[in-house]
C-alpha cells in the first residue's frame, strides 16, 4: 500500500455553537497532489487549520505520515514535515525577499546572532538564490518586500516554505489576486514542484485548482461533498450548481 502523507478521519470543528467544519475525512497518499475547492467559507481554511494544527479539532484524528498529530502543536506538526502558506502575508517586510528567504532557511540557528549568519554564510546565500531562481524570483532578492508586487509577495511566501524542504506542502489560496499570466506561471511552477513533495492546495481559481491536482475535493458549507478526478469535477451538475450555474472554470 502506498504511504499516506496525511489522513484525516472525521474531523469537525466547531467555534462555540458554529460548526464551521463536519465530519471530514480525507487521505493524501506520498507524492499526491490535491485541490480543496468551494465558495467562501465553506470551510477550506478551517480544514487547512486543523491539519496544520493552528486550530485545535472538535473531534476526529489526524495523521502525518503514519502518526496520530491530532494533540500535537503546529511546530511539531512543522517538524514532521509538513509547511504551510497563509491566506494573509507573514513576510517581513522591512527585509529584502533574500533575507527573507535566509531567514526561513535558518529556522532555530540563529539563535546564537543573525547578523553573524547573515555576514558569513555563503553557502546558505547560495541556497537562497537556487530558492528564489526556482519560485521565479530570479533578480528579485536585494528588492525590499514592500517593493514587490502583491503576485511577487506570494511567490517569495512560497519560496520560505520550500526552503523548510517539506514533505507536505500546503498552499492556502496561493493565487489569491494573481493577474493571469502570474497564475499561469504559478500552474507551471506547482507542476515543477519536486515529485516527492505532497501537496494539499485551497484554491478559489477552479482553473489552478484542477490544472494542478490529480483528485479535487469539494466543500460546501462545512462539509465534504464531493470527491474526484479533475474531469469528474468538471462535469458534476452539483459543482455547477453550486459556482451560480456558471462555466466553472471561470468560477473564481
Ligand atoms: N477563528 C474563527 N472563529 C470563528 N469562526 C470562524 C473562525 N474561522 C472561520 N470561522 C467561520 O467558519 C466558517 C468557515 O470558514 P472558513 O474560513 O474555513 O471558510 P473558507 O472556505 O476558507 O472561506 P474563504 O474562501 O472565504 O476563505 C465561516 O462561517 C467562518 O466565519
Amino acid at each position: 500500500m502506498p504511504e499516506l502523507a496525511l489522513r484525516v478521519d472525521d474531523v469537525s470543528k466547531h467555534f462555540g455553537g458554529l460548526k464551521a467544519m463536519r465530519h471530514v475525512s480525507l487521505t493524501l497518499e506520498a507524492g499526491e497532489r490535491i485541490s480543496v475547492i468551494g465558495t467562501n467559507g465553506a470551510g477550506k481554511s478551517t480544514l487547512f487549520n486543523c491539519i496544520a494544527g493552528t486550530f485545535p479539532v472538535s473531534s476526529g484524528t489526524i495523521e502525518l505520515f503514519g502518526e496520530n498529530v491530532t494533540r500535537t502543536s503546529a511546530a511539531q506538526r512543522a517538524r514532521r514535515g509538513l509547511a504551510r502558506t497563509f491566506q494573509t502575508s507573514r513576510l517581513f517586510e522591512q527585509l529584502t525577499a533574500a533575507e527573507n528567504v535566509f531567514i526561513a532557511l535558518g529556522g532555530n540557528e540563529f539563535r546564537g546572532g543573525l547578523l553573524r549568519h547573515f555576514r558569513r554564510d555563503t553557502a546558505r546565500w547560495d541556497r537562497v538564490a537556487r530558492l528564489l531562481d526556482r519560485v521565479g524570483l530570479d533578480g528579485r532578492g536585494p528588492q525590499p518586500v514592500a517593493d514587490l508586487s502583491h503576485g511577487e509577495q506570494r511567490q517569495l511566501e512560497l519560496a520560505m516554505a520550500l526552503a523548510l524542504e517539506p514533505k507536505l506542502l500546503m498552499l492556502d489560496e496561493p493565487a489569491a489576486g494573481f493577474s493571469p499570466a502570474e497564475r499561469a506561471s504559478l500552474v507551471t511552477l506547482l507542476r515543477e514542484l519536486p515529485q516527492e513533495i505532497s501537496l494539499l492546495l485551497i484554491e478559489h481559481d477552479m482553473d489552478i485548482a484542477l490544472a494542478v491536482a490529480s483528485r479535487v475535493i469539494v466543500m460546501h458549507d462545512g462539509e465534504k461533498i464531493l470527491e474526484g478526478t479533475p474531469d469528474e469535477i468538471r462535469a458534476s451538475e452539483r459543482v455547477r450548481e453550486i459556482y451560480l450555474g456558471g462555466s466553472i472554470d471561470h468560477a473564481a
